[in-house]
């Protein structure tokens, strides 16, 4: 039995000089089946689009729905380039199939907890 996993990753691109010989995230495919990113207001995305680097302008509150891998054929290249001015913090959540089923329980922290305070929901057993 397949599993959905949501895997999410904290991206921090340092202000870089001469971004041009810098890293940042190099071309790849999101091995997913979608990914949801939030950025801040400091553009650096990147889409491959007829064999020219596109920028995506960075849209305050806006989340970029990417399709991975999954959906073969659909999937965007893509890369994110430092800037010269600043730096750049982008949260990239991405939706993939696991064959494990997760050990993780997630629930409200117990510490907080009380009969006044008791948890607004109640995490599987
Ligand atoms: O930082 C970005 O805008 C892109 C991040 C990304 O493509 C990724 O984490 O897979
Ligand atoms: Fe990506």
């Amino acid at each position: 039995m397949d599993f959905f996993q949501l895997n999410c990753t904290c991206n921090y691109y340092p202000p870089c000089p001469q971004p041009e010989l810098g890293m940042g995230n190099t071309q790849h495919t999101d091995v997913d089946f979608v990914t949801v990113l939030l950025q801040d207001d400091i553009g650096g995305l990147q889409v491959l689009h007829q064999n020219h680097w596109v920028d995506v302008p960075p849209t305050p509150g806006a989340l970029v729905v990417n399709l991975g891998d999954i959906l073969k054929y659909l999937s965007a290249e893509h890369r994110a380039i430092s800037n010269r001015d600043g730096s750049r913090t982008s949260v990239a959540c991405f939706f993939r199939e696991s064959h494990v089923e997760s050990s993780k329980l997630y629930g409200p922290i117990t510490e907080f907890l009380s009969e006044d305070n008791p948890p607004n929901i109640v995490p599987p057993q």
